[in-house]
């Protein structure tokens, strides 16, 4: 790659760029090999730019390939979050009446004595033993309102003594004005400013102001990481310049050690936004445009929300219910851009019929409700629901979907007997379950990928199994190609998954298949003569 440019280190003419960013120039392989040791700290394959609307967003500033690491940082901070049960103030887990000591300085709890000397938990420990008395934690197991201060103190303390890290999170996006209009400003104010300031004692360090800028500062830049149960929150610097899309090019996953990890998941183009999805990619488009409006206060117009069919999938659509008619119903756009405006009445495709916009969110909410109520971990009970609202919903539908997903990973993990245990109809309906979200997930959320990749793993269970039903070696061995075939590609798309999650454990399960498909296919080709291969 060459184009004109200043070099990095002697500031001469050069026409060679970093391969790893494509924005540094150097005039020769030795400077850039004697700058490497300094560039490395800041060669990311994106740029920041700056936009009215989006604020700061990244931009490629090369192709980057499908299946990338862009990039892998520690959080800046990372606490509780903010309803929340007690948590170890020095790893982050639940705490129990038996797994807790008091800290012997500040009387947090903690669970161990490692835990107690973790740096993470300096900042309220100092600011608890400066105001002169311990704290007493008794209740566990039920959310305590003491913890909502953490996450924000840890910031405050960065502000008073670590100007590094601080200046860092200075920078980033609080949404104050829009949280006032919204009341959570007032919310944080009570709940937080005020406890913060007066039971620390800080109102001589420390402005209302202040505090509730961080509260935003939080709010907006905070992701939740699973590596703990319950959840903590963390705010990475990089990170938080990524812009938010429904259908993402980028997914974001964690290492055990607790930093990000930004892969690309599609093909990206040099000049392309770099995106990952801040919702739940497989809600329906008026529940994320409302969740994102609510968690991070812009209204999102996305390819995806703008297009009321979601890339023809008809994802958030219904039947329409007039006479024979085969048509769906959807409103002609998602996009409101304010609280109190309602949507349009929605209208099918065949007909022309109308139902009103209160009438469907009506239905949507009863038929969501008996989702919430669907007992979790029964494959009849989830096959019942989907007979009876097939009728209502698209066959794509987010709830379907929903219960499809949950179905494909029960079914054949809920007795001892395994895949064997169920019947041919009830593999090969897994099978086609897997098949078909597999390919709803790459057209609405091509940047997913572990829930595709859950959905891969069990997709080559199904293969293998029915191969191996069918008593016939030419048969078995073609399966089992095929089966390796879909768990290489699950096994890619779970690689980076942190050990301790089920992702983690999936693809370590899946490393192990892939050998032991690998002996039963040598002893096939040794019994039948075909190839192994
Ligand atoms: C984590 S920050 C992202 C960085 C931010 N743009 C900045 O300059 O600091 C999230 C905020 O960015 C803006 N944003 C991100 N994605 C957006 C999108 N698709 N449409 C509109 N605003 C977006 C919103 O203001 C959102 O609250």
């Amino acid at each position: 790659m060459s184009d004109e440019g200043k070099c990095e280190v002697c500031n001469r003419e050069a026409t060679q760029k970093c391969g790893g960013c494509h924005v540094v120039h150097y005039c020769s392989k030795e400077h850039q090999k004697a700058d490497w040791k300094k560039h490395r700290k800041v060669c990311k394959p994106f740029k920041i730019l700056n936009d009215e609307k989006l604020g700061r967003y990244l931009v490629a500033t090369r192709d980057i390939k499908l299946g990338e690491v862009i990039l892998q940082e520690p959080p800046l901070i990372w606490g509780p979050t903010q309803v929340t049960v007690p948590v170890c103030l020095g790893c982050g887990t639940a705490i129990k009446e038996d797994n807790y000591k008091p800290c012997t300085k500040c009387g947090w709890p903690v669970c161990s004595e490692i835990c107690e000397k973790s740096p993470s938990h300096i900042p309220e420990c100092q600011y608890t033993v400066s105001k002169g008395s311990k704290v007493c934690i008794s209740t566990f197991g039920t959310i305590h309102p003491t913890y909502q201060c953490i996450t924000v103190l840890r910031c405050l303390y960065q502000k008073q003594f670590l100007s590094d890290i601080w200046k860092k999170l200075d920078r980033l996006q609080s949404h104050c004005e829009e949280r006032k209009i919204s009341g959570k400003y007032e919310k944080d104010r009570i709940m937080v400013a005020q406890f913060i300031l007066g039971f620390f004692k800080l109102r001589n360090i420390f402005t209302e102001e202040e505090v509730l800028r961080v509260c935003g500062i939080v709010t907006i830049n905070g992701h939740e990481v699973p590596l703990t149960t319950p959840s903590h929150v963390a705010i990475y610097e990089s990170t938080s310049m990524f812009e938010h899309r429904c259908s993402a090019n980028c997914n974001k996953t964690f290492t055990d050690q607790g930093s990000i990890l930004i892969k690309c998941g599609t093909h990206i183009k040099k000049g392309e936004h770099l995106s990952i999805c801040y919702t739940d990619p497989l809600w329906g488009t008026a529940n994320r445009r409302h969740h994102l409006y609510e968690s991070k206060f812009f209204w999102c117009s996305c390819e995806r929300c703008t297009d009321p069919t979601e890339f023809s999938t008809y994802f958030s659509a219904m039947r329409c219910q007039n006479g024979n008619c085969t048509g769906y119903l959807l409103p002609p756009t998602f996009i409101i851009n304010n609280v109190n405006e309602k949507l349009p009445d929605w209208k099918c495709n065949k007909c022309s019929s109308v139902s009103s916009a209160h009438h469907m969110q009506d239905l949507l909410d009863r038929i969501g409700q008996d989702l919430q109520d669907l007992p979790k971990g029964e494959s009849r009970a989830a096959k019942d629901f989907i007979k009876t609202y097939e009728k209502y919903l698209h066959n794509n539908h987010y709830y379907l979907t929903d219960v499809r997903f949950a179905l494909t990973q029960l079914m054949g993990h809920e007795d001892q007997r395994g895949l064997p245990g169920l019947d041919e109809d009830d593999v090969e309906l897994k099978a086609r379950l897997c098949q078909g979200l597999s390919k709803l997930i790459q057209i609405l959320a091509p940047g997913e990928t572990r829930m595709r990749g859950l959905v891969l793993y069990e997709l080559h269970a199904t293969i293998a199994e029915l191969g191996r039903r069918g008593g016939d070696p030419h048969q078995l061995t073609f399966a089992l190609h095929e089966a390796k075939k879909v768990l290489q590609e699950a096994a890619e798309l779970l690689k980076n998954e942190p050990a301790c999650l089920q992702e983690g454990k999936v693809y370590k399960q899946a490393l192990k298949n892939i050998k032991e498909i690998d002996v039963v296919l040598m002893t096939l080709h040794t019994n039948i003569g075909s190839s192994p291969s």
